[in-house]
This record gives structure tokens, sequence and C-alpha cells, in this order.
């Protein structure tokens, strides 16, 4: 072969490469590539052993005993995946129904902009978003309703991330950011107009508490919307493949254990809320929220490749491929809580703190 062909096959060979991790392999949403994925705010280094801890201390949710380490194993689980979530899926980290002739853009975005005006929020008004990821829920909500958003992670990297997104949106006005545990959030009693959470506070050992923390901070009279992950009436512990596909979904999302869809009502009525309505948006006429994880999976391999790719050439830290292949089959057993009905992660409660209470 003559130098020329040898240049050409390999200026070819780096541009194929370079095709496939960052052109094929860009964020849902501008902003992560894989090149950058990382650990969070965990050094390189330390990525699969924390990776190795997370899946000890998680892999039988169900017999999760300690819930007080539970909100330090979720923000270990927040430092590996929330890049690659920002790469695969994009700032929004929960799911919503398809729109037929809509984009996975605007239906998420129409899902949440559903949130606020479920809670009636005026422009200038201040409201709370439980669990806020790196704040694609807040950006749209704060746009939509002109309100001020203040949002609580427990995890300190993706406040970060969440403040660079709302700056380059130009939403920084409107949004907050606050690293901080929704079990004992550093806020005044009666301080918010209102409150959302969206697929969040499945995190919390006991939903009792993080619900009577949200009852604390609320004004007398301003309403709360949750979107919950939970069981559902299909759900029959007594079948093995059903139990299987709970257990998957509750190790893979760093769950203390998946509450079943009565149970919400109730520990909203437990800690003073009144329940103004409850409706799981997964089900029909809504389109299937599963079918974006589905329609993904020739992605989830080109991913693994790609991540593969990275981490044997030390771009991406070890660990990484562990933590990629442990969503792989993640979206597997949220797909079959889909198609099977036995899953929703958009159980509807909206409640209101009543003007009497104290
Ligand atoms: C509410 C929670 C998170 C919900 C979803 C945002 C995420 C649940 C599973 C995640 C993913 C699974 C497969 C990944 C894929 C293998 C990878 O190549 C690209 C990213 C995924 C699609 C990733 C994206 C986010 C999820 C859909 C929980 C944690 C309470
Ligand atoms: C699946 S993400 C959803 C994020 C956001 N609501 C969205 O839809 O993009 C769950 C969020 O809950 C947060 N979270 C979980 N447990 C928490 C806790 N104890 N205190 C504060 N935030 C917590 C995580 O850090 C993460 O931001």
């Amino acid at each position: 072969m003559d130098s020329l062909s040898l240049f050409c096959t390999a200026a070819l060979l780096a541009g194929g490469l370079y095709w496939f991790i960052c052109i094929l392999g860009p964020a849902e949403q501008k902003g992560k590539r894989a090149t950058d994925l990382s650990g969070g705010s965990i050094s390189a280094e330390k990525v699969l052993d924390n990776y190795n801890n997370y899946w000890s201390f998680f892999r039988r949710p169900k017999e999760i005993e300690t819930a007080e380490k539970v909100p330090d194993f979720v923000d270990t689980f927040y430092n590996l995946v929330t890049d690659i979530y920002e790469w695969g899926w994009g700032q929004s980290f929960h799911f919503s129904p398809s729109i037929p002739g809509k984009s996975h853009r605007d239906a998420t975005r129409l899902h949440e902009e559903m949130a606020v005006d479920l809670i009636e929020v005026k422009p200038g008004q201040k409201i709370l978003d439980v669990g806020c990821g790196v704040g694609g829920p807040m950006r749209a909500i704060a746009a939509h309703s002109r309100a001020n958003v203040v949002g609580i992670t427990i995890n300190e990297y993706q406040v970060n991330r969440a403040k660079l997104h709302n700056k380059k949106s130009g939403l920084d006005s409107l949004c907050e950011v606050v690293c901080g545990n929704f079990l004992k959030m550093p806020f005044s009693d009666n301080s918010f107009d209102g409150a959302y959470s969206i697929e969040a506070t499945c995190h919390a050992p006991k939903l009792e508490e993080v619900y009577a923390e949200i009852f604390r901070v609320l004004k007398p009279g301003s309403l709360y919307v949750s979107y919950e992950w939970v069981t559902t009436d299909k759900y029959n512990s007594e079948n093995d493949e059903h139990v299987e596909v709970i257990q998957g979904i509750e190790r893979g999302d760093a769950l203390p254990g998946l509450r079943s869809y009565a149970d919400i009502t109730k520990t909203a009525n437990k800690v003073g809320f009144e329940v103004v309505k409850e409706k799981d948006l997964a089900e029909p006429p809504a389109q299937p929220w599963w079918s974006r994880l589905k329609m993904g999976r020739v992605a989830y391999w080109r991913n693994h490749i790609v991540v593969t790719i990275l981490a044997a050439l030390g771009i991406a830290p070890k660990g990484t491929v562990d933590v990629h292949e442990m969503l792989f089959h993640t979206a597997d057993h949220l797909t079959r809580g889909g198609e099977s009905g036995i899953f929703s992660p958009m159980h509807m409660i909206l409640c209101r703190k009543p003007n009497s209470s104290s």
C-alpha cells in the first residue's frame, strides 16, 4: 500500500470512529457527548468501586433495613448515571405518554407543563421541585408558568449541571437549585405557593416522610402534585415473573422498594393533605410511555460499543460499562413492567394543604 492510500485509510478510520462516537452518540438534547461521560462527583478511579457498593446495597431492595443509608446510596447512583441519562435521554429524567405526531421532546414538555397547570400557580409565585435532577422539568415549568422554581436534589453534581443549563437557557432568574435531602429540607414552614415532584419520591424509603416535609413547607391552601412510581392492581406478588420484573426495576433505579398505587392516597391523607385528584396517567387512552425505551434498543447496543471503546481507551472511567449494562437491563425490566401493566411511573396525585392547618 503506498503512503497516500495508507493516509486515506487512516483518515477514513479516524473519521469513522469520530462519527461513531461523537455524531452517532450525542446527547438526546445537546450538552452531553459520549466523550464527556464521567462518574459525576466521584473521581474516575473510584467509579467501579462505587458501582460495586451500590450494587451490593440495592441488589435486594426489599431487604433494605437501614433506611437512613438510602439517600447516600441514591446520591451514589446519580453520580454514576447522570451523564449517561443526559447523553442517552436528555435533561428530563422521567417518562411521559407517547403522543402520536409529536416528538419525545414535546411529549416530555407537555407532561411537565401539565404538572404546573394542575397546581394553579401564578407568575411570580414560588414553587418547589422535589427531586429536580438536572432541571429539565424545572426549566419547562418556569418558562410555561413564569413562576419562580426552587429545585432540590441530593446530588451535588446534578446541582452544578442544573445551574449550568439554567444559565445557558437564560432561565436562571426564575430557577434556583439547592443541594439537600428532601426528607429534611432546608426551607421554612409555609414558604411555598405550590410544589411538584416528578418520578423522584419513589427514592424515599418512607413516602410518609417526604410527604410530611412537603406538607410542612407549603403555604396553607396550596397544591402539590406528584407523578409516582407504583405497582398497579395488575401486580400479583405470587407471580414469579411479576416479582422478577419489579425487583429488576427496583435494583436498576435505586429504589428501596416500589409501593402499591393504593398506598399513595393513604399516605397523603395521613400527613394531612386533602386528595383533590388521583389518576394513573399511563392508562389508556394514553399511548405507551415505554415505546420510547423500546424504540431505543438499537441505540443502546451502539452506546454499549461506544462506552466499551471509551473505557478501554481510558476516556470514560472504568465501571462506566458496568453502569451502562445495568441500565440496559433496567430498560428491559421497565418495558416489561409497562407492557404487562403491572407498573406505572406516572400515577398522578394532586393534593391540597388545607387552609385550616396550623
Ligand atoms: C425516574 C427514574 C429514571 C427514569 C428514566 C429517565 C431512566 C430509567 C432507565 C434509564 C435508561 C435506560 C437505558 C439507557 C441506555 C442503555 C443508554 O444507552 C442510554 C440511556 C438509557 C436510555 C437510560 C436513560 C434514562 C432512563 C430511561 C428513576 C431512576 C427513579
Ligand atoms: C429520576 S430523577 C427525576 C428528576 C426530575 N424530577 C426529572 O424529572 O428530571 C430523581 C431525582 O430525585 C432526587 N432525589 C432522590 N432522593 C432524594 C433525596 N433524598 N433528597 C433530594 N433529592 C433526592 C435525585 O437526586 C434525582 O434528582
